[in-house]
């Protein structure tokens, strides 16, 4: 892998397109020097016969105008070409780039996600996506194209006179040193702009997800300054960034420039002195003011490409992020044990050695007090996030060695918050099983009690369901991801007590859905209301990441420990009158 294919992250295919791409740009480029040539050969017929005597040669001329005519023609098709190897093959390396991420992100453990917000991710996904896709289609294939070009009419032109070559060039090393003496404050702003623009639009998704509270607490704009400051810092930086690149570029598209002027003098002083004729001058003079525009054009696209770091830092982080590891597809039963599991989201451990087993086909519930640790055990199982110490085995094989996906698919998640997709109900439960038919679908809607409410929506199971599905009822959303995890039917079910905010009706629909789902499956329930777990085969009382107490209900009530305290007290609250 070259170092421009890895600094770029481009496939083998993009970076292919990308030598296509430049090549095709060249091809541009050289054709745009045929009618430059064409006329100059144009002025040569009109001006030689005038300077030396004779007559000018119509004939020759009008060939010579039909030559340009078919030069603008290959210019032309030359520019098609081009842009369909520039543009469109940028286009679908991005968005291939874009689908890279998104597979490589389902593949990374949560911690992962853990330091990295949303707007950082969403960044990364679009606008990073972006600047890489305009890198590949008007920078780099351009800078070299023009670089090339430039190489070349400067050969060509010493070839006809060095002096006056060196005139037309004599300015270059200049413009390039204003823009390589600039490259660190410009550095600075564009990575000043990134972090701006981050923080605004964190700040914007911070505000439209808090809208319900900004609303319901009556808060003016006032109460928000955060957003206008990031607003407001993100315009200043980019007027800075836009500033001092239009400075830069103007000072050195000025210094540029004088070349005209040096040639002009040169040349008459070359002229007078008889060292030069008339039509080499004129051709030269001509071409100093096509120059400049391939040279302005390398200079700005070095600005932009004193961006790619900043662009690529964040993606390379990302990108090179390590995938969970494990082969291992299958596993011979759906027993589970926890052996000394020690785990910490950050640098406090939140789980403490904790040992248990959890047989197949049983139901195990997990209680204790708020931040115990019941959701993290939960997740820890289903290998959200790896474990610091100890080990997690389902049918005597350690998770760690399970293919992440494989080792999804034996776990159903029935969880309080329920992800809906802004796509057809249809489409919303068939995430359970991609593969599963209408009527499968159908079926498992039905046994989820959800048959009839999809019925009353306009187009049945063909409603959209909106922006995570902001239309329906918490019991409604719960009973679809029932029916999701009822179409999947994996033999391990892991249930947040999904009840827990649900209006009675609501709540008895949920609870029959939920019997039909954990029929015959090894469960574990984090439950926050002890009278839903007194039929549990098993019960984990955790406090403050520990195991404290564990056994039946009732074996747990004659203990007299944690868990008859907290069962007491939410008897007690049953019976209080607001
Ligand atoms: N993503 C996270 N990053 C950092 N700390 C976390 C994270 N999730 C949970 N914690 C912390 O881990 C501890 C255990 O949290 P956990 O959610 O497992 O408790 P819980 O018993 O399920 O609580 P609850 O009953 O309130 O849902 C808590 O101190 C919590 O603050």
């Amino acid at each position: 892998m070259s170092k421009l294919q890895k600094a770029l992250f481009l496939s083998d295919k993009g970076y292919k397109d990308l030598k296509k791409a430049i090549c095709a740009c060249t091809l541009t480029n050289l054709t745009m020097l045929l009618p430059f040539c064409v006329t100059v050969m144009i002025f040569s017929e009109i001006l030689t016969p005038v300077a030396n005597g004779g007559n000018v040669q119509w004939n020759h001329i009008w060939l010579l105008w039909g030559v340009g005519i078919i030069s603008a023609l290959l210019v032309f098709l030359a520019a098609k070409n081009d842009y369909r190897k520039t543009y469109i093959a940028s286009y679908q390396e991005s968005n291939a780039t874009r689908l890279r991420i998104a597979d490589h992100l389902r593949k990374l453990p949560m911690s992962f996600f853990n330091t990295k917000d949303l707007s950082e991710l969403t960044t990364n996904m679009m606008s990073d996506c972006s600047s890489m896709e305009s890198l590949l289609s008007s920078t780099i294939p351009p800078l070299i194209a023009n670089g090339i070009t430039v190489t070349l009419t400067c050969i060509l032109l010493a070839f006809f006179d060095w002096r006056l070559a060196l005139c037309v060039f004599c300015t270059v090393p200049l413009a390039f040193l204003i823009i390589w003496l600039s490259r660190k404050h410009q550095i600075k702003l564009f990575e000043k702009q990134v972090k701006a623009k981050l923080n605004a639009s964190d700040q914007v998704q911070e505000y439209l997800e808090g809208m319900k509270i900004i609303k319901s607490c009556g808060l003016s704009g006032v109460h928000f300054k955060s957003l206008d400051n990031a607003l407001l810092a993100m315009k200043k930086i980019a007027v800075k960034v836009e500033m001092a690149v239009g400075v830069f570029m103007s000072s050195a598209s000025m210094i540029l420039q004088a070349g005209i002027g040096i040639t002009i003098f040169v040349g008459a002083l070359l002229l007078t002195s008889g060292e030069i004729e008339l039509l080499p001058l004129l051709m030269f003079l001509l071409m100093v003011t096509r120059i400049y525009g391939p040279i302005l054009s390398i200079l700005a696209n070095l600005s932009s490409l004193l961006n790619l770091n900043v662009v690529t830092n964040r993606m390379r982080t990302l990108l090179t992020t390590p995938a969970m590891e494990g082969k291992e597809k299958e596993v011979s039963n759906c027993d589970i044990e926890l052996s000394h599991v020690t785990f910490a989201y950050n640098q406090e451990n939140v789980i403490k050695d904790i040992s248990c087993k959890i047989p197949q086909g049983s139901v195990t519930a997990l209680v204790g007090p708020s931040g115990s640790g019941k959701s993290t055990i939960s997740k820890l199982i289903a290998r959200f996030w790896d474990i610091q110490k100890g080990k997690i085995t389902i049918g005597g094989k350690d998770i760690k060695a399970m293919e992440p996906e494989s080792l999804m698919s034996y776990m159903s998640f029935v969880f309080q918050d329920v992800t809906l997709f802004n796509d057809t109900v249809m489409n919303n439960i068939r995430i359970g099983n991609p593969n599963a038919t209408d009527e499968q679908v159908i079926t498992a809607a039905q046994a989820a009690y959800c048959d009839e409410f999809v019925r009353e929506m306009p187009e049945g199971y063909q409603t959209l369901l909106g922006e995570n599905g902001s239309t329906l009822s918490g019991g409604e959303r719960q009973r679809i991801s029932i029916a999701r995890a009822l179409l999947k039917n994996a033999p391990i079910i892991l249930l947040d007590e999904a009840t827990a905010s649900l209006d009675p009706e609501n709540e008895v629909l949920v609870q029959k859905a939920i019997a039909k789902l954990i029929e015959g499956k090894t469960v574990i329930m984090i439950a926050h209301r002890l009278r839903t777990v007194v039929d549990a085969d098993q019960i984990f009382v955790l406090e403050n990441g520990k195991l404290v107490e564990s056994g039946t209900h009732n074996e747990l009530m004659k203990k007299q420990g944690l868990y008859q305290k907290l069962y007491h007290i939410q008897q007690e609250s049953l019976g209080w009158v607001v």
